[in-house]
């Protein structure tokens, strides 16, 4: 579904400007004006008394903030909010937000959150953050999980904008490990790589893990049998494909807002 910039108030109110279309010389949205504006049409699923998983980088920071200030402002009440980082506790708890766990709050209501990729079956990749196990349990628990990216993220299939899938690894002989990854998907080119900080030094995740990331020159086949192949190379946590998770995608780009439902 696609929706025009002119019925969308919220959009309006997301960058607190006209339409582009409307305005007397032609506004140029920058990518984080697409993001703000995809985060704040996913705040309004939001309804008071949920339990909200909140995700980790830039684009669901926009949501996170304006769950916020809903809250502030008193327009929604009892909202408990899982974070999938320490980063996104970090900045939920300086805007008020109530927090709680999954140990808590085994099922959530709603989950909303960024993505490095979305496919056209609504497959997606995340991670390049660092985040993914946290996002991956909690999003996994959630009976709808809402995703919300600019146009720039969408791949005619995973790995087809040439950046990374990551993979979480345990840090004991990674490049055991990172060997085993890239031998699996070495028909489509893989290169594995361990994920370095600013310093240079391994990044090291929220779980104290490190990140392989795999980039690929070619599809890599069926989504599934991949995943699986992952999982089972010991020393792997977990990998940034989330297939069959996202229940709607919300996607802002330069026309207006296009919605994807499962
Ligand atoms: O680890 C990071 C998360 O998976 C992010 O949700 C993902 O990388 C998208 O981030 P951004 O919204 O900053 O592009």
């Amino acid at each position: 579904m696609a929706v025009a910039w002119s019925e969308k108030a919220s959009s309006m109110e997301a960058l607190s400007m006209s339409p582009p279309h409307m305005s007397s010389s032609p506004a140029i949205l920058s990518q984080d004006d697409l993001k703000k504006i995809a985060a704040y049409k996913a705040v309004e699923f939001v309804e008071s008394g949920m339990v909200l998983g909140l995700g980790t980088g830039s684009t669901s920071k926009h949501a996170v903030d304006r769950i916020g200030e809903l809250l502030r402002q008193g327009k929604l009440n009892n909202i408990v909010g899982i974070p999938t980082s320490i980063e996104t506790r970090e900045r939920a708890i300086s805007l008020g937000i109530p927090l709680s766990d999954l140990d808590n709050h085994p099922t959530l209501d709603l989950a909303i959150d960024g993505a490095d990729e979305v496919d056209p079956y609504l497959n997606l990749i995340k991670g390049r953050g660092g985040s993914l196990l946290r996002e991956k349990m909690v999003e996994g628990a959630c009976k709808k999980f809402v995703v919300i990216v600019d146009e720039s993220k969408l791949v005619k299939y995973l790995g087809g904008s040439g950046l990374a899938l990551p993979v979480e690894v345990v840090p004991f002989c990674w490049k055991f490990t990172a060997n085993k990854l890239q031998n699996l998907f070495q028909d489509s080119g893989c290169v594995a790589k361990l994920r370095n900080d600013r310093k240079g030094q391994p990044f090291v995740t929220d779980n104290g893990n490190y990140i392989v990331d795999l980039y690929v020159k070619k599809d890599i086949g069926d989504l599934q049998v991949a995943s699986d192949a992952i999982l089972r190379i010991t020393g792997v946590i977990e990998h940034g494909m989330f297939l069959d998770m996202a229940t709607t995608v919300i996607i802002a780009g330069e026309l207006g807002i296009t919605i994807k439902n499962k």
